[in-house]
């Protein structure tokens, strides 16, 4: 299976001085578990790393340092992460027809993940991995007041990877680009054109670092696992 991490953005939310995923959690680069994890698992035979250029030669020496078996393509990242995408796709073997989209930030995930999305993905065109959320969820107006509660039976947060048929993703995103859609997802744009995605069940230390708060709730999770 084909796998593209996002791996190109600001960190901003993090307030850091760097792409957050350069940060150490663990003694190492947020993004050196993340390629750790693709490599431990079974089914991802090829890795498309989009960063920004002025990261490159860093991500470069931090998958070397790795001593990945697992081929690793550095692919230069756009201004938002659907860009970021876009370029990905474009930079796909001609062979892929099926792919998984990971972020680069959700350096907890497990091999197991990726392999049961890859399983999922022979049976369908449009995947996610999610987790049921636990608050109740409310829909608010311009003035935070509280327009509507979902029922919270039917809500699910929604994480990566993400797993797409590779022509129709390409399709969508184009139809994207030319209707200038803004999404914060694949699967959004798969929606958009009335296609089907189904959820996988995630995992809730699947966490994407945003915040300097998650990052401490990494170092945590990685702790544990080292016990
Ligand atoms: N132009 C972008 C923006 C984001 N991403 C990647 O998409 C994933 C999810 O994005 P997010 O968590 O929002 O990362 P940032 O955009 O870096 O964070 P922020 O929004 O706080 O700047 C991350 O692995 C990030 O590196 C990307 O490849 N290209
Ligand atoms: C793709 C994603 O991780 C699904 O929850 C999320 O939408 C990424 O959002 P971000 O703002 O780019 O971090």
């Amino acid at each position: 299976m084909h796998l593209l991490i996002p791996a190109a953005g600001m960190g901003r939310r993090m307030g850091a001085d760097r792409n957050k995923v350069l940060l150490t959690v663990r003694g190492r680069p947020l993004i050196a578990w993340t390629l750790l994890a693709a490599e431990a698992a079974q089914r991802i035979t090829w890795i498309g790393l989009i960063g920004q250029p002025v990261d490159q030669a860093l991500l470069l020496e931090i998958f070397d340092s790795l001593g990945l078996t697992t081929p690793v393509h550095f692919i230069a990242g756009g201004d938002t992460r659907q860009a970021s995408v876009y370029n990905g796709l474009q930079a796909l073997p001609e062979e892929a027809t099926r792919v998984l989209i990971h972020d680069g930030a959700r350096c907890l995930i497990s091999p197991d993940l990726f392999d049961r999305c890859a399983a999922a993905l022979e049976n369908c065109s449009g995947l996610i991995a999610a987790v049921p959320v636990k608050d109740t969820i409310k829909q608010v107006d311009r003035d935070l007041k509280i327009e509507n509660t979902p029922d919270r039976r039917c809500l699910w947060a929604a994480q990566t990877p993400q797993g797409f048929d590779v022509a129709l993703l390409k399709s969508c995103h184009s139809k994207g680009q030319q209707l200038q859609w803004m999404v914060t997802d694949d699967a959004a744009l798969f929606e958009n054109c009335g296609l089907p995605v189904q959820v996988i069940p995630g995992e809730e230390t699947n966490v994407k670092v945003t915040t300097p708060s998650d990052l401490a709730i990494a170092e945590w999770i990685l702790s544990q696992r080292s016990h």
